[in-house]
């Protein structure tokens, strides 16, 4: 209403009056001050709201999602990485533990402690043979400062074309002790995928890499029927790994002279003389590879059995593999007696121990290790010395005397058995002779047998 419709009316104040007392002024509508959140430069000229285009709303969506997959993509990088590294760090964790250094690892318990109660047969995979590898590759990656990827396992044989696993696959594999020998400690290695290979760790090998290679492919390269196979090696500074066929009936020894008390099933004469024919012809083999060739460490732990017992022979070549530092403090009872460096081990040398594991099978006995400069069991004398007396059947094991109609097999391999454990080197015949005598004497009692069973069945019943 206008001004003069308030006439008269002096408290009025406010609208087309004027302003009351103490009232500022108005600010006029439609300025920029007066709309909400005003202020913005983009809001100056005429209160206008600048709206983002399509585009724009477009590339910051795009933008967005490949930030978020980036992002992902780091995640899942990062995981994968954290999920791989335990594996091999725990492998040189337990590596170190073990001293890695030491040869000297025990058996281990269930529980991972020191064999103590547990049997070394109740031994349980224990990653030591992993642990072994793991470190050794790990220690040889941390010196030449170089990756580990160039470590590798070498095959021999068919094998080196389709290589059936790698280092890696050994890394992860589970491990128990076999045993601890000369040359070095024995482990089973069971892969993820279940089988199973002998990894023999060496020790006191300080031969030069050039010279070792060349001496292992020798070895590598004697691929026969009746000798357990290298299948493949592996070489640092610090480590030197053999890979090998398990053999899952374990060796002659342990059947020959393991829990004779306890009832076990003796091993009869026919087992018994299919493995010394195996393991002629074994050897025999070896040395048909070179003149100078030499197997250099026959004995019973050396002759492992297949599931159905038959013979292989194992372990050969390796006194060629170790350096001068290489010095036994035990003389092995199988030892020639002419042999006083084992580096240097000849083929009537073989002869010899052969001889000695063939009244090994003949007697029971165990030739034992004597320490240097003193005497142990030497078998080869102690027969000797009972049969000069005559008192031939005294020298057979118990358990073969059971078994009817093998007396003059018996009598027959243990004149062979003396002959080749002459004192003599050149007294003692080639080991191809060897195995075409024991063949011989096997095939005639066979026929003797078959006649004396066939005579049986022949006569009439009562
Ligand atoms: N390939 C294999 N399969 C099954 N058992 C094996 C294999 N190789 C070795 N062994 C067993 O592991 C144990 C330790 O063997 P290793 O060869 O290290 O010592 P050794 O034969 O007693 O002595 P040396 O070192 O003088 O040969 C032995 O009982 C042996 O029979």
């Amino acid at each position: 209403m206008p001004k003069d419709s308030f006439l008269g009316n002096t408290g009025l104040c406010g609208g087309p009056l004027g302003l009351c007392p103490g009232e500022s002024a108005p600010t006029p509508a439609g300025s920029p001050e007066s709309q909400p959140g005003a202020g913005g430069a983009a809001d100056v000229g005429g209160g206008k709201k600048k709206k983002l285009s399509g585009g724009a709303i477009a590339g910051i969506a795009i933008g967005s999602v490949f930030g978020v997959l980036l992002l992902l993509a780091l995640l899942f990088f990062l995981c994968r990485k954290r999920s791989s590294a335990p594996r091999s760090a725990a492998a040189v964790e337990k590596g170190r533990e073990l001293g890695m250094g030491p040869m000297d690892v025990e058996p281990k318990g269930q529980n991972g402690s020191a064999g103590g109660h547990n049997s070394v047969a109740a031994a349980v995979a224990v990653p030591t043979a992993a642990a072994a590898a793991a470190a050794a590759t790990a220690t040889a990656a941390a010196k030449t400062g170089g990756s580990t990827g160039s470590k590798k396992l070498i095959f021999f044989g068919p094998m080196a074309v389709a290589p059936p696993f790698d280092l890696e696959d050994l890394l992860r594999a589970s491990a128990e002790v076999l045993g601890k020998g000369a040359f070095g400690t024995a482990y089973k290695a069971v892969m993820e995928n279940g089988s199973a290979v002998a990894v023999k760790r060496l020790k006191d090998v300080d031969l030069p890499e050039p010279e070792f290679r060349e001496r292992i492919a020798a070895i590598g390269a004697v691929q026969h029927e009746l000798v357990v196979p290298l299948r493949a090696y592996y070489f640092s500074k610090d480590e030197k790994l053999l890979v090998y066929d398990y053999m899952s009936m374990g060796s002659l020894s342990a059947l020959l002279h393991g829990n004779r008390a306890s009832g076990r099933t003796p091993l009869d004469w026919e087992t018994r003389s299919a493995v010394a024919l195996a393991a002629a012809r074994g050897v025999a083999h070896i040395h048909s590879t070179g003149p100078t060739a030499s197997h250099g460490n026959i004995k019973s732990s050396n002759v492992l059995l297949t599931k159905n017992y038959e013979a292989r022979v194992s372990d050969h070549g390796l006194p060629t593999l170790v350096g001068p530092s290489f010095s036994p403090t035990r003389v092995s009872g199988y030892r020639a007696p002419e042999v006083t460096d084992i580096r240097r081990v000849s083929q009537k040398a073989d002869v010899y121990s052969f001889g000695v594991l063939l009244l090994e099978l003949l007697t029971g006995k165990a030739p034992t290790h004597a320490v240097v400069n003193e005497e142990g069991l030497d078998l080869p004398r102690w027969v000797q010395s009972v049969v000069r007396e005559e008192w031939t059947a005294e020298v057979f094991d118990q358990e073969l005397l059971r078994y009817q109609n093998v007396e003059e097999e018996m009598v027959q391999l243990l004149q062979l058995a003396i002959d080749c454990s002459a004192q003599h080197p050149d007294r003692r015949p080639a080991m191809s002779e060897v195995a075409t005598r024991i063949d011989e004497i096997r095939r005639s009692s066979l026929g003797d047998r078959q006649v004396a069973d066939s005579a049986e069945g022949d006569e009439p019943s009562l």
